[in-house]
């Protein structure tokens, strides 16, 4: 056990799924795992162990935000010995050329600030996927026959911005999406030696308006977690 996670020694794989919403991850082990096995409940963040084609995943919610990101991956990382960490979320689109649904693999995750910005100082460290993991899921994306953008989004600590300005500016430096957790998994990853990547799904467009329902938020992105699974076994 950790302080934000209930499970026993042993009972989180070396591979986790990370979606930000615990419903999102209960729906997922339920759809995709074979004999998944509930392994915490502390506050409510659901996480769930099974088998996928025979390899044993977790699958387990870190809710909404940098800092609750980096408490559960910072446990997985450090008291569970967890080594591959795929975040599969939703995002909100910058680009003309995405539309609702589409994915997104997350080559690169911008920021404005981080948990980790008072370690860095006056550091600007990249945070970037883990090549492997990355060629991997376009790959997978590619045999399921799956169109995916690949390239910089925004993490933000912000989903109601007072800045306006910024969806302009994000949109004219290529930025493809916004979500609010993937710079600093991606700067966690790279401190502990594991492999990280998000994968998201397009929920609502910046410069459109356009946005799907809460439920088809939590249960309509399964290509995302099919994805995730084969890039982390291939
Ligand atoms: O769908 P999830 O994974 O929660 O991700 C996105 O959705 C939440 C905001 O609605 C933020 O956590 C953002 O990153
Ligand atoms: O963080 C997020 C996630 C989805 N859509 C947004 O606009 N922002």
């Amino acid at each position: 056990m950790s302080t934000h996670i209930g499970a026993r020694p042993g009972e989180i794989a070396e591979t986790v799924l990370l979606p930000g919403d615990p419903l999102r991850a209960e729906w997922a082990a339920r759809t995709f795992l074979r004999d998944a096995v509930c392994v915490n409940r502390v506050r409510g963040m659901l996480g769930f162990t099974g088998t996928w084609n025979g390899h044993r995943v977790t699958i387990h919610g870190t809710g909404m935000g940098m800092p609750s990101l980096s408490i559960y991956a910072n446990e997985l990382l450090r008291d569970f010995g967890c080594r591959t960490l795929i975040r599969v979320g939703s995002a909100g689109a910058y680009q003309p050329a995405l539309g609702l649904r589409d994915v997104v693999l997350a080559q690169a995750a911008s920021w404005v600030s981080t948990p980790s910005t008072p370690y860095l100082r006056d550091l600007h460290l990249a945070p970037i996927a883990d090549w492997g993991l990355l060629l991997a899921a376009h790959q997978a994306a590619a045999r399921r026959g799956t169109p995916v953008h690949v390239g910089n989004i925004l993490s933000s600590d912000t989903f109601y911005t007072e800045r306006d300005d910024h969806t302009a500016l994000l949109t004219r430096h290529g930025v493809l999406a916004v979500e609010m957790e993937t710079a600093e998994l991606y700067l966690l990853a790279a401190r502990q030696g594991a492999r990280a990547l998000a994968i998201l799904t397009i929920s609502d467009h910046l410069v459109t308006g356009e946005d799907l329902p809460a439920d088809d938020r939590e249960r309509s992105f399964g290509e995302m977690f099919e994805i995730a699974l084969a890039a982390a076994f291939a």
